[in-house]
């Protein structure tokens, strides 16, 4: 259910991603209905017309529950509860109900319960002030109610007091982990990126590991850390993997992940791993800046990594390619980022990325670089054009040869096709 207030231009992307939430919290979607209104109803968020509409679909179709895009406060979520029957949630709660399946570890569990009762506080803060308003602000003072939601709160702040207080014991052993690693000179990279943009089977492939990846949302909630040897640089960095980002991702939930995205912060790489399929690239990626910016990650130099590339088709990948190279940019504190293009579920372009990692580890500045996907972007189709980040001809010239020679070890980078 979403409801189209009149300003979302991408609104299916946004509904097939409440669909993919709803079965990454083991549900199936039934039906979508959309409700255009100049503005949210007070009383039950929809107007009453509609609200019967959803009625008759959840009774004809059996619906156990009705899902709704946007926040809806406690009372309109009381009120279509009355109305339709069924329980009633947001996408919000949703994300939370996932989390909270998900987290396996003591402190992803710690971190979403954290979670979950700033979300419970929130709503309870609302309903009092609800009940006052009724009343005329005065004549709840000291009645059931508000005693009852009074003791309520006083257990959930302590119970949130208790938790953070153990999530920074967690937090300390973090940073002391951390910081033996920065100590033994262990240069740290982290993935990051959107929900289901396929930063585990990016960190399985370039690992080995066997850490869950599912085309589930959230899949991954806990910070998982290995070692991965770098031929090119004769070394190793530590790698980790690590929770997705979404769009409206509630700031408190931001805030109880901080330990977990801290791994994030703290990095001395960010590889930036993007759905190159996905309808909406350009919101997703302005989601994980929007996220780094929120957690003090947002000077660490990045790799952004086009993942899922097999699912591009060869004729559409010169033109995306182009596009993204010129529009989306990359554009990171005025500098243009480093880009490679990769399947991780297929394994190629995988050796470039390493390449790439290994010539940052080493290299100032950072080399641009446009990894494999130029060799179907020189069909015939294609304007025969490679597009390299500067979106130039294509012979690397934002490189220096040096550079270049590191970053391009690999037979299949050398496409039949490479017009320089
Ligand atoms: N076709 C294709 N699918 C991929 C590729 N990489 C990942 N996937 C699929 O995308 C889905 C999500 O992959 P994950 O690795 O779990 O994604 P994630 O970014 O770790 O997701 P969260 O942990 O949920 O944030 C899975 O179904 C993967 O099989 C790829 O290169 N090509
Ligand atoms: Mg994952």
């Amino acid at each position: 259910m979403g409801v189209d207030l009149g300003r979302d231009v991408a609104f299916d992307p946004t509904l097939d991603e409440l669909a993919l939430l709803a079965e990454s919290a083991g549900d199936t979607p039934v039906a979508r209905i959309v409700a255009r209104r100049k503005a949210p109803d007070a009383a039950l968020f929809v107007g009453s017309g509609k609200a019967d509409e959803i009625k008759l679909m959840v009774d004809a179709l059996g619906a156990h529950t009705v899902l709704f895009d946007q926040a809806i406060s406690p009372a309109q979520q009381r009120n279509l509860e009355r109305h339709l029957g069924v329980p009633v949630a947001d996408r919000t709660a949703l994300i939370l109900e996932i989390f909270a399946a998900r987290a396996q570890s003591f402190e992803g569990k710690l971190q979403v319960e954290l979670a979950r009762l700033q979300y419970l506080a929130t709503r309870l803060v609302r309903r009092w002030s609800h009940l006052e308003r009724q009343s005329g602000g005065i004549g709840m003072r000291g009645g059931p109610g508000e005693r009852q939601i009074e003791l309520d709160r006083r257990m959930i702040d302590d119970r949130i007091k208790s938790i953070k207080e153990r999530l920074k014991k967690v937090e300390r052993q973090r940073s002391t982990q951390r910081r033996a690693r920065a100590r033994n000179g262990v240069f740290r990279v982290s993935l990051v990126g959107y929900t289901n943009a396929g930063k585990s089977t990016l960190f399985n492939a370039l690992t080995k590991a066997r850490t869950y990846a599912a085309n589930q949302l959230f899949a991954t909630l806990d910070t998982t850390t290995r070692s991965l040897y770098l031929e090119e640089a004769g070394t190793s960095v530590s790698l980790s993997d690590t929770v997705g980002f979404i769009r409206d991702l509630p700031h408190k939930l931001v805030e109880a992940f901080k330990a977990t995205l801290q791994e994030a912060a703290d990095a001395d790489l960010l590889l930036h791993v993007v759905d190159a399929a996905s309808p909406v690239l350009t919101e997703q990626m302005e989601e994980v800046e929007r996220v780094l910016a929120e957690i003090g990650a947002q000077h660490i130099p990045q790799i952004l990594v086009y993942n899922k590339l097999d699912l591009l088709e060869p004729t559409q990948r010169p033109r995306q390619l182009q596009d993204w190279l010129t529009r989306i940019g990359g554009e990171h504190g005025g500098q243009r980022l480093p880009r490679v293009f990769v399947s991780a579920a297929q394994g190629e372009g995988l050796d470039e990325l390493r390449a790439m990692i290994a010539s940052l580890m080493q290299a100032e500045p950072v080399p641009e670089y446009a990894g494999l996907a130029l060799d179907e972007a020189d069909g015939p189709a294609a304007s025969g054009k490679p597009a390299t980040a500067d979106g130039d001809d294509g012979d690397g010239d934002a490189l220096n040869d040096q550079d270049l020679t590191q970053a391009r070890t690999v037979p299949q980078d050398d496409p039949q096709g490479r017009t320089g």
